[in-house]
Parts: structure tokens; sequence; C-alpha cells
């Protein structure tokens, strides 16, 4: 199977690899073209513009930072849109909101082309060893022809309907996650401030109701302050600020996720967007600090 691949980040570089290691022939595009040549190393072809890789290929996989970039690719000169034409499918992996997806697919399908959002959930290390969860929506046909890369990249997939539920299912999830890495982190000081090992608060974690590998794989790191990025902090950041609009659109109270967002992008502010989004630890950190002070 043929496939075009556009957006070669942290996750993008994964998912095309691995791709690439099961029998996959792939055409990559990256805006900052040079990350292009690792992948040529494992064997990948390079397409000089999100047009021409389309134009190779029938499907094309996208996996972009954020909606505006989701956008930008499709939209842009020498965008996506110049070459899908019927018979070809579009598949945008990246995590956006419903609106941007909805635009998209639109567009796309005026042009007879097929569309299929499709976020993931899992992070690095599950994009690298195919055990992402698949979060598709739209059209079924689009769907089933990627079975096969889906079994690749991931360990479970998901058809949950119409364009935006896919979005909007990934926005949900990601509201848990950030809300729940400043619960750990609050944890981690408390137990800190009042004379208990982290280490230990960790160990108990893990043995009781709430144990999850997000404490398990982030949590010792977070002790040794020690953020090395799998899930960027903007990305965190930009998924809570899209999860409390759709919070928004349906009157839902979110004070939860509100705070944490808020622990967010204080971090960003700090200059801490690039490490991994278990970072905001050093603003809970400091703001605990400073209650104490
Ligand atoms: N990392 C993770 O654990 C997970 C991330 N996600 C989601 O997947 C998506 C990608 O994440 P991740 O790989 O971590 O992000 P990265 O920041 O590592 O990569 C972002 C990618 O988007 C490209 N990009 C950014 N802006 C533009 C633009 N204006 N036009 C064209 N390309 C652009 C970057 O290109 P360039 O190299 O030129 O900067 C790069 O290829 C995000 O939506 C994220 O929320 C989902 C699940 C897990
Ligand atoms: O969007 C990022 C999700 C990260 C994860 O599921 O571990």
């Amino acid at each position: 199977m043929e496939v075009g691949f556009l957006g070669l980040g942290i996750m993008g570089k994964a998912m095309a690899v691995n791709l690439l290691r099961n029998g996959f022939s792939v055409t990559v595009w990256n805006r900052t073209l040079s990350k292009c040549q690792e992948l040529v190393a494992q064997g990948a072809s390079v397409g000089e513009t999100p047009a021409a890789v389309v134009n190779k290929c029938k499907y094309t996989i996208a996996m972009l930072s954020d909606p505006s970039a989701a956008l930008s690719v499709v939209f842009d000169k020498d965008g996506v849109l110049e070459q899908i034409c019927t018979g070809k499918g579009y598949v945008d992996m990246s995590t956006v909101d419903a609106d941007t997806s909805s635009k998209i697919s639109k567009a796309i399908t005026s042009k007879g082309g097929y569309f299929l959002e499709a976020p993931v959930s899992g992070s690095k290390k599950p994009a690298e060893d195919g055990q992402l969860v698949i979060l598709a929506a739209g059209e079924k046909a689009l769907y089933e022809d990627m079975v096969p890369a889906f079994n690749v990249l991931g360990k479970k997939s998901f058809f949950l309907g119409e364009v935006g539920n896919g979005a909007k299912m990934k926005l949900v999830v990601n509201m848990i996650m950030g809300s729940m890495m400043n619960a750990l982190s609050e944890g981690l000081c408390l137990a800190d401030k009042s004379g208990l090992s982290q280490q230990t608060l960790l160990d108990v974690l893990e043995l009781g109701a709430i144990a999850n590998p997000m404490f398990k794989l982030k949590g010792p790191a977070m002790i040794q302050n020690s953020y090395p990025p799998a899930f960027p902090l903007k990305h965190q950041q930009k998924d809570m600020r899209l999860a409390l609009a759709l919070g928004d659109e349906n009157a839902v109270s979110m004070p939860i996720a509100a705070a944490s967002n808020e622990a967010f992008k204080k971090a960003r502010s700090l200059g801490l967007g690039d490490l991994d989004f278990s970072a905001v630890h050093e603003v809970v950190k400091a703001a605990k600090d400073s209650d104490s002070a």
C-alpha cells in the first residue's frame, strides 16, 4: 500500500517509520524539509509539497501540530486541496477541534475526495511501538481502506461516526489527562512538603485503584525535575483550550480543567512549552513554594 505522510514531528516521524518497517511505500513531506532525510534513509520518498504528495499517493495521512497547521497544509498554496480529487483519501490524525476538521472535510469532499479524521491516544513510545488508539470518524469506506495502516500504527481503532466525533473524543480524553497531570503534580508537592517520600507515593499509587500508565511513566522523571518531550506541553495546553471551548459550546462547567489550563498556560509563559507536558510540575511546585514562603 502506498501512502503519503505530511508532518514528521515527534509523532509523525515514529508513525511513518512504522509504516516503512511494515512494508508500506511512504512518500513524506515536512514543512522543515530537512527532517525528511532521516526517513529517506529508511526507504521513504520525498514530496516537495503537500500537493505533490497527494498527486503521487492515493491515500495521504497528516500529523500536524494544531488547527492552524492542519488548515494551512490543506488550503495554502501547494496544499492538499490543489491535488485532491475523486478516488483519493485524506486522513488527518492531528489533534484539532471539530470545526477545523469539518472545514477540511467539506473542502476535500467538495473536490470529490474522501476524508477521515483519526486523532490518536498514546504518545511517542506507543507511536514507535504501533500501540496507538485511533479515534476515527468521517467516511466509513476510507476507514475500511485504512485498516491495514491503522493495524500497523495502533492496537485498536474506533470508528465514531460523523466528522467531529473523533476530534471531540480526543479532546475529552486529553482534558482528563491534563487534569490528572495537575493532580499528580499537586500530590507530589503535598507529599514532599509534608515530609513524605515522593517515590513511596508513586509506589502506593501504582498498587491502588488509581494506578495508571501515565503516573508510572512520568512520575519518576518528575521527581527528578526531568521533562524530556514526548507530548509537548504547548500541545497539551492547546488541547485544554480546545476542550474548554467544547465545554463552552455545550454549557458544561469544567472548573478542574480550567484551573489545569491556567497552569499549562503559565508553564508556556515561562518558556516550558517545548518540554513534556509533565513540566507543568514546575509551575505547581513554584506556586506551593510561594504559598509557604
Ligand atoms: N506527542 C504526543 O504525545 C502526541 C501528540 N498528538 C498530537 O499530534 C500532533 C503532532 O504532535 P507532535 O508530533 O508531538 O508535534 P511536534 O511539535 O513534534 O510536530 C509538529 C509537526 O507539525 C508541523 N507544523 C507545525 N506548524 C506547521 C505549519 N504551519 N505548516 C506545516 N506544518 C507545520 C511541524 O513541522 P516542522 O518540523 O517544520 O516544525 C511538525 O512536523 C498534534 O496535534 C498533537 O497534539 C497526539 C497524540 C500524542
Ligand atoms: O495527545 C497526546 C496524548 C498523549 C498520551 O495519550 O499519552
